[in-house]
């Protein structure tokens, strides 16, 4: 199982996650208590090893603007929070994840028509677009075909992560409240949250 360990605003928790295998680290540009800039996310990102996923995640900027900030903090995937028209996105030679939130069957039907590499199942926004620490229906994702391209998020935690991965079946797992303690990205949790999805059997339930 893949994970990524999203809202990420230091080099020592960035480090860290790297370390314990994640596959993806997020930084979030957007309205949100883990706002990051592109200098900053720069001096995190140039430490990172070469394979592992940077993730820039925005909400409704402009496709100008996320390449400003791309090139000055070497993301290598687009993360999309809002509105977006997903086709606009796609022409700057980087990989894009659409997120979308999930309350009822007609957003399942929805991901279909989506242009995106990668589809991020989240819980609808609260105080922020995400990041929210709510998890949705999961059972409503249960039959989805598309499955090698869903990052699945929203409440995700390291008690849970394992009974999502079985229930849902995703590429990728996301996380970011479900990792921290005070706000703070919290290092044993990284750990355990890593552990247990990495370990986890799809077909044991
Ligand atoms: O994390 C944020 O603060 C955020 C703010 C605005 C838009 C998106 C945001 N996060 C995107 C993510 O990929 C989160 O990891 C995802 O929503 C799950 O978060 P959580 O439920 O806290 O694990």
């Amino acid at each position: 199982m893949k994970v990524k360990i999203c809202g990420l605003k230091t080099v020592e928790a960035a480090l860290h996650a790297a370390h314990e295998g994640a596959d993806a680290l997020g930084f979030v540009f957007a309205r949100s208590k883990r706002q990051i800039y592109a200098e900053q996310a720069r001096e995190i990102i140039q430490e990172l090893p070469e394979g592992i996923w940077k993730v820039g995640v925005f909400v409704n900027e402009t496709p100008e603007k996320i390449a400003e900030i791309a090139e000055i903090a070497g993301l290598t995937h687009i993360q999309l929070h809002g509105e977006e028209e997903t086709s606009l996105y796609r022409k700057q030679g980087k990989e894009v994840i659409k997120s979308v939130s999930i309350k009822t069957e007609e957003d399942i039907d929805r991901i279909r028509q989506i242009e995106a590499d990668y589809i991020l199942l989240d819980s609808p926004p609260g105080h922020y677009k995400g990041g929210n620490g709510t998890k949705f229906n999961w059972e409503l994702a249960a039959g989805l075909e598309v499955r090698n391209r869903v990052i699945l998020a929203g409440g995700l935690n390291p008690e849970n992560v394992k009974t999502a991965i079985q229930t849902v079946h995703p590429f990728m797992v996301d996380v970011s409240s479900g990792v921290e303690t005070e706000g703070e990205k919290d290092l044993a949790k990284i750990s355990v949250f890593i552990r247990e999805a990495k370990g986890t059997r799809e077909d044991e339930k």
